[in-house]
């Protein structure tokens, strides 16, 4: 199978509002698919249609070969999907809570026991077998949520922004995990708001307002999608200057990042110009994978505006 994933036009409407606009993407075997977004720009309701539990409105999918609007029950038999919503049991200990998955999965018997220590051990959970759920922080929680949804060993994960709300390390320990399991194999599709874990993925969608807007590899979408040249500026005050630069005739992007404004300018030729009008420190750079989105979203904003 080349891809895993295969959408063409995917759609879903919510009454006169489309959620996700003619979505084409594809994904390969093995692949860590980052799945970024502004809140509400449809990307869980992607996953949703994808894991075969929410019907799409036009166009067409496949998941592991499976069609999505017919074959719904096949995939969702054979994937691993974690919501942003996971549930665990609270008053089950962590042993529990595998072995109630184990059995809803129809992990076959004589593995069971096999698969729930390897689970353990992947989650970084071992010595906490007995320890109730509810004593376990969010980080815990969410490698253990983890390894119940791959309990079946299936040969694709949704993860649905799995690292929100916890701590860097526990976030780090989090992707250690996932990259593990994409070197031995399986793909993954995940949802992130975290510029560091876009980082680690193999190819990045970026989506807003329900549009894919932009979907290569992190050193592609850096290098290759803004046109012109990025510069940072130190002022003391970005929030006042923000406006000023904006305004200037060859600056295509302004944001303001900490004490610092990063400017998108035409040319090179503009940077000794902008120098002038911001009184400050300016340093030419390399965009990261913020500006390109930042600039990306913008852009389609200004483009539907102007519908
Ligand atoms: N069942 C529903 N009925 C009506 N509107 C919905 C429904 N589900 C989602 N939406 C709307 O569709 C849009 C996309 O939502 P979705 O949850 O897919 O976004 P998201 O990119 O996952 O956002 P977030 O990062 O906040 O989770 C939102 O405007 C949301 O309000």
């Amino acid at each position: 199978m080349d891809y895993v994933v295969e959408t063409n036009d995917l759609t879903r409407t919510f009454g006169s509002f489309t959620a996700v606009n003619k979505l084409t993407i594809k994904i390969r075997p093995g692949e860590i698919y980052g799945f970024l977004g502004p809140n509400g720009s449809g990307k869980s309701t992607t996953i949703r249609m994808l894991c075969g539990i929410l019907e799409p409105t036009s166009g067409s999918g496949r998941v592991l070969g499976y069609d999505l609007a017919s074959e719904s029950e096949q995939i969702k038999s054979r994937i691993g999907y974690m919501s942003q919503k996971f549930s665990l049991y609270d008053d089950l200990t962590v042993q529990e809570n595998l072995s109630f998955y184990a059995g809803l999965y129809s992990v076959p018997r004589p593995e069971r026991k096999t698969r729930i220590e390897e689970m353990i051990e992947m989650a970084c959970l071992t010595g906490r077998e007995k320890e109730l759920v509810v004593n376990l922080s969010l980080g815990w929680k969410q490698r253990l949520a983890l390894g119940c949804a791959i309990l079946s060993k299936p040969a694709i994960i949704f993860l649905d922004e799995p690292t929100s709300g916890i701590s860097p390390t526990s976030r780090k320990m989090f992707f250690n995990i996932i990259q593990g399991l994409a070197n031995a194999g399986t793909t993954i599709m995940v949802t992130t708001h975290f510029m560091d874990e876009a980082e680690r993925c193999s190819n990045i969608a970026f989506i807003s307002e329900g549009h894919l807007i932009a979907n290569d590899t992190p050193d592609n979408l850096r290098n290759n999608v803004l046109e012109g040249v990025l510069a940072e500026v130190a002022t003391n005050n970005p929030m006042d200057r923000l406006p000023v630069v904006e305004a200037l005739p060859y600056v295509k992007e302004c944001s303001v990042h900490g004490s610092l404004l990063h400017v998108l300018v035409q040319s090179e030729e503009n940077l000794s110009e902008l120098q002038q009008h911001t009184a400050g420190n300016i340093k030419k750079i390399t965009p990261s994978l913020e500006d390109v989105f930042i600039a990306l979203s913008r852009q389609r904003r200004r483009g539907s505006a102007n519908e």
